[in-house]
């Protein structure tokens, strides 16, 4: 999968730009503030519909002016596509994929992308949610019924905790929770399953990736961590302990108003050599985590939708050391995987040309 070309109409910085993409590597090089990340932010919008960085999408928008757009030309699969979102101050946004308008959900899977910036090292020192969030980009992005899942039990999750607020205010009777429970376990199941699955996949790619870039000096195990689950009952059917959890804890969850057991409260808990990365990593290994879970991410998706994603490396060469840029660029060159990678200065790279190099000033791009 690649993207041929980008035409920005008034994004961010940009009135107006087209650009064509190498296959392969392509550097974006410029001082601060010069408008690099946000090329990286609209090909992630497009894989996504969503950016990276903002919630509100007339942040998009030039400054002053009433509406913008984002055009994409892109492979996959052997066959050509073009996709448009346009923005308005006025309306809501459009997106059209071979000139249909589309609905947000039909973009899922069209182009995919792994994006990796300094703000993943949260990913590791930060709150379970974020890890959550990660692993379900990643099966969604291959699986769109999966995505539909994860909408369909957070529904569920909101109105069996609205009922619980309702029963603990005695506006509603206990025994309503009976009609919701073995909908909230079905979803449940489904989902931990899944995600089970992923991180079994994971776990074996992104260790390849880790010994790869330490030299052979570092394993990288990955497993999924129910929330309440102790070691005997990790044989269990999922279903009965589901049922077991919530019925026992029924009396707490009304107290609450809010539900104590499900894949809302899981974690992925990553080791390095058998040590808890998050507690006891050092920068440098946690650093090579995040990166060997990124690149895992690519084979992830390759193994599932039969190409390599779109790699998004944002201002992350400044992060590693020499000898892991090195690995990182012959990993992507060897597997010819397309790349787009921001940086401030060109001393990261190798001296040989390795890819097409854009310089971008104030929102104006020379190749
Ligand atoms: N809606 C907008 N309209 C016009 N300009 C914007 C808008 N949003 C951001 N900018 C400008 O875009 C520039 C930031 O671009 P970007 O984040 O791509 O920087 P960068 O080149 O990646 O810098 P760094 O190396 O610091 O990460 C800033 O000059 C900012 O003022």
């Amino acid at each position: 999968m690649f993207v041929r070309s980008l035409t920005l109409r008034n994004y961010r910085n940009y009135s107006e730009l087209h650009l064509d993409f190498d296959q392969n590597i392509n550097v974006f090089l410029g001082q601060n503030a010069q408008g690099k990340t946000n090329i990286i932010e609209a090909v992630y919008y497009a894989s996504l519909g969503r950016s990276h960085r903002t919630h509100t999408d007339t942040d998009l928008i030039f400054w002053d002016k009433p509406a913008a757009s984002v055009q994409l030309d892109f492979d996959r699969l052997g066959v050509g596509n073009h996709l448009e979102f346009q923005f308005s101050r006025e309306k809501r946004r459009r997106i059209l994929l071979n000139e249909h308008p589309i609905r947000p959900k039909e973009l899922i899977g069209s182009i995919n992308t792994v994006l990796f910036s300094p703000e993943d090292l949260f990913l590791i020192k930060g709150a379970p949610a974020g890890r959550r969030r990660f692993l379900d980009g990643e099966i969604s992005q291959a699986s769109p019924a999966y995505y539909h899942e994860l909408q369909q039990y957070t529904r569920i999750v909101t109105q069996r905790n609205t009922l619980l607020k309702r029963i603990r205010e005695r506006k509603a009777a206990p025994d309503m929770l009976d009609l919701w429970d073995p909908q909230l376990v079905d979803s449940a199941v489904k989902i931990t399953r899944k995600r089970q699955e992923a991180v079994r996949k994971l776990n074996m790619l992104a260790n390849l990736m880790q010994r790869r870039i330490s030299g052979n000096q570092e394993n990288l195990a990955i497993t999924y961590e129910i929330h309440g689950m102790e070691a005997e009952d990790m044989t269990k059917d999922l279903a009965s302990w589901y049922n077991k959890e919530l019925a026992s804890h029924r009396e707490v969850d009304i107290l609450r108003g809010s539900t104590s057991r499900g894949p809302h409260h899981d974690d992925i808990i990553l080791t390095v050599n058998g040590i808890n990365l998050r507690s006891f990593g050092s920068q440098g290994q946690q650093r090579t985590g995040v990166l060997s879970l990124k690149l895992s991410e690519l084979e992830f998706l390759r193994s599932e939708t039969g190409e390599y994603p779109i790699l998004l490396l944002d201002d992350v060469m400044s992060e590693l050391d020499v000898n892991r840029r090195h690995q990182l660029m012959e990993f992507i060159r060897r597997e010819r995987i397309q790349t787009m990678i921001t940086a401030t200065d060109a001393a990261y790279f190798p001296q040989e040309r390795i890819g097409t190099y854009f310089h971008v000033k104030a929102g104006q791009i020379t190749r």
